[in-house]
């Protein structure tokens, strides 16, 4: 695969920036928002913003299924902060009627920086990505609380899991959209790019 085409799932959230991000990652990135329009995929991106409001739309715009069959049929994902809760298999401090897509078996604790802290940036190691430390924006930011087997930590931030890898499905708190650093991206084109 030479140029991987990219959806950014643009139900509500931060879609302009990662179309950004991605394309300057060497994928083509295009906004997705119908269950057709994921067919001829080869990766998407789940991006922040409310993940209670994102959870409705899926149902509205009846992206739910299709968006779970997506990640269960093996192509990549990433998720970044709401994007992340929409990955998790379990969510803490949800609302009672708010769905997930799932593919990481872990439990993510929604606005979990958000009491000491509602936004913050800090510099963090990431498993992976070359070249020192990523600049991590946290916005009213998840944490992952626990993970079970088949979910790699690819890292912490004061003692909390902050980017997850279980298989083609790749999650963080933070926001590398924001940044202007695009290797959290080139990583995640990396995996779509060698996907089988
Ligand atoms: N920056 C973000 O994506 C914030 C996530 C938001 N707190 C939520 O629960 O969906």
């Amino acid at each position: 695969m030479t140029t991987p085409t990219i959806g950014v799932l643009a139900l509500q959230g931060d879609v302009r920036e990662h179309l950004v991000a991605l394309a300057a990652a060497d994928a083509l990135a295009r906004p997705v928002r119908r269950p057709e329009e994921l067919a001829d995929l080869d990766g998407l991106v789940v991006p922040g913003g409310e993940s209670t409001t994102m959870s409705k739309l899926a149902v509205v715009f009846g992206m739910l299924e299709p968006l779970r069959d997506f990640v269960r049929s093996g192509r990549p994902v990433y998720g970044t902060c709401a994007g992340m809760i929409m990955v998790a298999d379990k969510l803490l401090d949800a609302r009672a009627d708010q769905e997930t897509f799932g593919g990481v078996d872990m439990i993510v604790r929604r606005n979990a920086f958000g009491r000491q802290n509602e936004s913050f940036e800090a510099a963090v190691d990431m498993t992976g990505i070359p070249g020192g430390p990523v600049h991590g924006v946290f916005i009213r930011a998840p944490w992952v609380e626990s993970t079970g087997a088949a979910a790699e930590v690819l890292a912490r931030y004061d003692g909390h899991t902050v980017a997850v890898r279980q298989g083609n499905v790749l999650a963080t708190s933070f926001h590398p959209e924001l940044t202007g650093d695009h290797r959290v991206h080139a990583f995640f084109v990396d995996m779509v790019r060698t996907a089988v």
